[in-house]
C-alpha cells in the first residue's frame, strides 16, 4: 500500500479508537433527543442529524427521538385561515387547530422522519402519545387567565413500551400528542415531551436541538455563549426576562430532569452538521450543559 493511503487510513483507525471511551461510557444507555421545528426548517442538515442518530443506535446506544413541528403548524394552520395564537409559548389549540397540529405532527413531520432514519438503514418507529398510552394527559390548566384548549399537561409515560422498542433494534420517534382518559387528544409543547420521557426512562442524557448554540446571556449576541448554566444561572435569567419564548420550556425541563435523575442535559444548536456526534464524542462538547 502507498504510503499517503496507509497514512490516511491509520488516522481513521485512530480516530475510531478515541471514540472507544465515549462508546464505552454509552453503551446500552437510553439518549433522549428533541429535534425543534425551528432546527427542522434548516432541511439540508436534517440528514446530517438522523445520520447521527444512526450511528448512536448502531454504535449501542438507545436514541429516542422526540419531535416538534411549531413552524409546519403554523404554515398549514396560515393555509387554512386559522390565526396561531400562544400564550407563554404555549399554542391556544381549539378543536380546529387540534386536527391540524395531530395531522402535521403525527401524519406529516413524525412519518418523514422515520423515512429518513430508516433511509439510513436504521429501524425506525414512529409513534405519538396516543399509540400504546405513550404519554397520558389531563387538560392543562389556564396559562395566564387564558383558557389553551385542547393542551395537555403530562400524567404518565409508558416507559414499558418506549423500553422494549429502545433496548431492541427500534428507534422510536415520538411526536407529542397525548391522550385522555376518554380518547381525547391533546397537544403537548414537544420540550415537555422530552423531559418528561427522559425522567420516567432515567436517560444518560437529554439533548435538545435547536436554531441557536445554546443558552447565552444576550440573545442576539453569539459570545454570550454559555458552557455551562447552573439552576441558579437559569433561575437569575428567567427573572431578568434574559431567557424568554421557545427557550423556557427548555431550560425547565432541563432542570427539572436533572432534578429527578437525567444524567446529563444539553442544549445544540440543531443547524450545524452532526451536533449530536461533536457533544457526545468530544471532551469539552457543544452548545450548553445545564446543570441542577
Ligand atoms: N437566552 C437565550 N439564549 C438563546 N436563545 C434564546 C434565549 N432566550 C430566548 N431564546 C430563543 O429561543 C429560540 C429557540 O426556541 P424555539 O424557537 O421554540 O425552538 P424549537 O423549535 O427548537 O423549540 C431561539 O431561536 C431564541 O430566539
Ligand atoms: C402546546 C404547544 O405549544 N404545542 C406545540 C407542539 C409542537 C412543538 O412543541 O414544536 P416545536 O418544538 O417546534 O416548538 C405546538 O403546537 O406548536
Amino acid at each position: 500500500m502507498e504510503d499517503q493511503k496507509m497514512e490516511q487510513y491509520l488516522e481513521r483507525a485512530h480516530m475510531l479508537v478515541e471514540a472507544l471511551p465515549y462508546i464505552q461510557r454509552l453503551f446500552g444507555k437510553t439518549i433522549v433527543i428533541k429535534y425543534g421545528g425551528a432546527a427542522m426548517m434548516h432541511d439540508d442538515l436534517t440528514q446530517k442529524i438522523m445520520e447521527d442518530i444512526t450511528l448512536l443506535k448502531f454504535v449501542g446506544m438507545n436514541p429516542i427521538l422526540v419531535h416538534g413541528g411549531g413552524p409546519d403548524i403554523n404554515h398549514m394552520l396560515d393555509s387554512l385561515d386559522i390565526k396561531p395564537n400562544f400564550v407563554d409559548g404555549l399554542r391556544v389549540t381549539d378543536d380546529a387547530t387540534m386536527e391540524v397540529v395531530q395531522m402535521v405532527l403525527t401524519g406529516k413531520i413524525n412519518k418523514e422522519i422515520v423515512a429518513k432514519l430508516n433511509g439510513m438503514g436504521a429501524s425506525a418507529i414512529g409513534l405519538c402519545g396516543i399509540d400504546g398510552n405513550i404519554i397520558k394527559a389531563v387538560k392543562a390548566p389556564p396559562k395566564n387567565g387564558v383558557d389553551l384548549g385542547n393542551v395537555g399537561q403530562i400524567t404518565s409515560i409508558n416507559t414499558t413500551l418506549l423500553n422494549t422498542l429502545a433496548h431492541d433494534q427500534y428507534i422510536p420517534v415520538i411526536a407529542p400528542v397525548g391522550t385522555g382518559d376518554h380518547g381525547e387528544s391533546y397537544n403537548i409543547n414537544a420540550d415537555t415531551v422530552a423531559g418528561a420521557i427522559a425522567t420516567a426512562l432515567k436517560a444518560e442524557k437529554l439533548i435538545f436541538l435547536t436554531d441557536t448554540d445554546g443558552i447565552r446571556t444576550k440573545e442576539d449576541d453569539p459570545e454570550s455563549l454559555l458552557y455551562v448554566a447552573s439552576k441558579t444561572d437559569i433561575l437569575n435569567m428567567i427573572e431578568e426576562g434574559k431567557i424568554t419564548g421557545g427557550m423556557l420550556p427548555k431550560v425547565q425541563s432541563c432542570l427539572s430532569a436533572i432534578e429527578k435523575g437525567v444524567g446529563r442535559t444539553h442544549i445544540l444548536n440543531g443547524t450545524i452538521p452532526h451536533p449530536i456526534i461533536l457533544e457526545i464524542f468530544t471532551d469539552s462538547g457543544i452548545g450548553t450543559m445545564v446543570t441542577g
